[in-house]
């Protein structure tokens, strides 16, 4: 039996805009250098998580890199919970916000550094209505852009602008009823805002304070902005401004839609109309390597 650490390396062949033979060229190099035994999956698009699972019971990798988007690293983490193994992210999607959250930068040189050489952190994802999201989900003005992207046959900034002008026509700000274990708040908004970590992946901050580590999640609940300010929020070249919006940190909290279901996205996926959403933190829900230091100089 070969006592060569197990490395499994897993690529969606479709996300983003990245060349992933570049990907496979540099981790069979860094494997083969750090003395490692190298297994690579391909995702399909069906059944990759259960797949994926079945891999890790069988080879008992010590690390899985994962090479896609947010989709796909979230796809991976479920897979990986409740095992030793530990999440390393090769950021190749075309948002890749979960990534800049873990201060990788996109090149794939740092990505493997860390992969390797990294701090290992465990950290939490929020299950919510019994689906995770480890990276930031929300209900209205931005799950509807995510929903009308999605729905749109063009990609890149261009689309992205169009489908964000085409979303600020359609949104209408809702009421809803939040109840945390200190308080219930009913309020008019525009997002509320279920967040495990800090930046959407315009590079956005909305969650100053997020920790991905900590225990808790946030709940930004911003109100009506003007149009402009909205447009430059949803074009990522402004954070929120602290006097429209609150933050809570919490443990769990129920979001009901008071008058009118909203739109519902999870770390970037459209998942339809909701009138009511049970949020709940699970603490240490998998093992990821972050950059050396990350944490301290938060
Ligand atoms: N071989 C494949 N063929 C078609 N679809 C696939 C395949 N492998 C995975 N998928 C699909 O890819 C989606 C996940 O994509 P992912 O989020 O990783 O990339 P992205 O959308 O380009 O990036 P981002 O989330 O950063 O915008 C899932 O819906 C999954 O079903």
């Amino acid at each position: 039996m070969s006592s060569q650490p197990k490395v499994l390396l897993v690529v969606n062949p479709i996300s983003g805009d990245v060349n992933k033979d570049v990907i496979f060229e540099r981790v069979i190099g860094k494997s083969e250098a750090e003395g490692c035994d190298l297994r690579i999956y391909s995702t399909t698009g069906d059944d990759d998580q259960q797949t994926i699972r079945e891999m890790v019971e069988n080879i008992r990798p010590e690390r899985v890199l994962v090479a896609g988007g947010d989709g796909t690293i979230s796809m991976v983490a479920q897979a990986l919970h409740g095992t030793d193994a530990i999440l390393c992210i090769i950021p190749a999607g075309s948002a890749n916000g979960l990534s800049a959250d873990f201060g990788l930068s996109g090149s794939i040189d740092q990505a493997l550094e860390v992969a390797f050489e990294g701090e290992v952190s465990a950290i939490d994802a929020v299950s919510i209505n019994g689906e995770i999201s480890l990276h930031l989900a929300d209900i209205g003005l931005n799950a509807l852009l995510v929903k009308n992207y999605e729905d749109s046959d063009t990609r890149g900034k261009l689309g992205y602008a169009r489908e964000m002008l085409r979303t600020l026509s359609e949104h209408e700000n809702f009421d809803v009823k939040i109840t945390t274990d200190d308080e219930v708040l009913e309020t008019e908004v525009l997002i509320v805002i279920i967040a495990n970590a800090k930046k959407y992946g315009t590079g956005v901050s909305i969650n100053p304070i997020g920790d991905m580590c900590d225990g808790f999640f946030e709940l930004v609940i911003a109100k009506k902005l003007d149009f402009i300010e909205t447009a430059k929020i949803l074009a990522g070249s402004t954070d929120f401004n602290p006097e429209i919006m609150k933050v809570i940190s919490v443990e769990k909290a129920t979001i009901e839609c008071v008058q009118k279901s909203a739109h519902f996205q999870i770390d970037g996926e459209y998942k339809g109309l909701v009138e009511k959403l049970e949020a709940v933190i699970l603490k240490g829900y998998v093992k990821v390597a972050i950059p050396v230091g990350l944490r301290e100089g938060e």
